[in-house]
């Protein structure tokens, strides 16, 4: 079959732009295409690349939509490089919406708020749990870890006066690459110390510790450490979260539908191979971020909160 091809591009400032390890990021840009059948019904996807993560660049994506023609085929569709995983998720995206029929309940999801870096999370976190949230987020490795780890302290301080003796509190840590093997060692110090010694808090991962290039240095701090570790960058496509898996990665795996690549591909790997997921929002629209939570709700082997708790970050 054959689908009339459009498709438009956005930008979306972020009301605080966001720091990571990686750097500042400011803007969010992408694409937002739709399929148009014989029937006239539509289905729309979106292409939300995040280049710094190991995606195609926007250009790149762009580049391959002016190349289209305006009518597409769905040999097209499920050919499109795996250099191009962006576009895989938002033209595959398309194509189920256009294809399937059965709501998906999202309703079971638990979610996980994303909290500002520095001192504004021991303020902030307030108004996310008053909001429901019951799992956070909090990016390291962006200030000197002596002062991170003061401040990771007095939250912890400051949730356990907060909480009364029937709520449990999740916080995750994502360093995004950004310690050194002795920082790693010492947050996961500081982090063991908390689950052994709190009842109301559990640090549930601490997420991408160290470089990509540093996979077996992660590989033995989970043996040495009890706080699970989360792959994030080591796993932003299937071929990197084949490699990580087949060379015995058993703790925690972030999965960014998005820049993933085919949800066709990634719906096998998970049906064959059974994961411990998390599955994370790259700040995409509710377009993207649909398509990416019906993923999440058939494919969650444990009932862990996805990261999609983003919304707050814009205007
Ligand atoms: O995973 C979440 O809880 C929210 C999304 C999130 O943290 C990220 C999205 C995209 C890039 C990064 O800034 C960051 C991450 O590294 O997981
Ligand atoms: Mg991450």
């Amino acid at each position: 079959m054959n689908y009339n091809f459009q498709f438009k591009t956005y930008q979306r400032p972020f009301k605080i732009p966001l720091k990571t390890a990686h750097g500042i990021w400011k803007i969010r840009e992408g694409i937002i295409l739709s399929l148009t059948d014989k029937h006239g019904n539509i289905g729309q996807g979106e292409i939300a690349p995040l280049s710094w993560f190991g995606s195609e660049t926007l250009e790149d994506a762009l580049a391959f939509c002016q190349q289209l023609p305006h009518l597409i085929s769905t040999e097209i569709i499920f050919t499109i490089p795996d250099c191009l995983p962006a576009c895989q998720f938002g033209f595959e995206s398309a194509f189920i919406e256009l294809s399937s029929n059965n709501a998906v309940d999202l309703s079971q999801l638990q979610y996980s708020g994303l909290l500002p870096t520095g001192e504004m999370v021991l303020t902030h976190w307030k108004t996310l749990f008053q909001q429901g949230y019951q799992t956070f987020k909090w990016k390291i490795g962006v200030d000197k870890i002596t002062e991170e780890i003061n401040i990771f302290q007095r939250l912890v301080n400051i949730i356990i006066e907060t909480l009364s003796h029937s709520q449990k509190i999740r916080l995750r840590l994502d360093a995004n690459g950004g310690l050194t093997l002795e920082e790693a060692e010492k947050w996961l110090e500081t982090c063991d110390l908390i689950n052994a010694t709190q009842e109301l808090i559990e640090i549930e991962f601490l997420e991408q510790p160290l470089s990509i290039n540093q996979f077996d240095l992660m590989l033995e701090l989970c043996d040495r450490y009890s706080t699970p570790l989360a792959l994030d960058e080591s796993v932003a496509n299937l071929q990197q979260l084949t490699y990580c898996y087949q060379q015995g990665w058993s703790d925690i795996f972030v999965i960014k539908p998005a820049i993933f690549g085919s949800p066709k591909k990634l719906k096998n790997f998970c049906q064959n191979n059974q994961i411990d997921s998390v599955f994370s929002s790259v700040f995409e629209t509710d377009i993207g971020q649909q398509s990416a939570l019906k993923l999440a709700s058939e494919l969650l082997l444990y009932n862990r909160a996805v990261g999609f708790g983003v919304n707050h970050w814009f205007v």
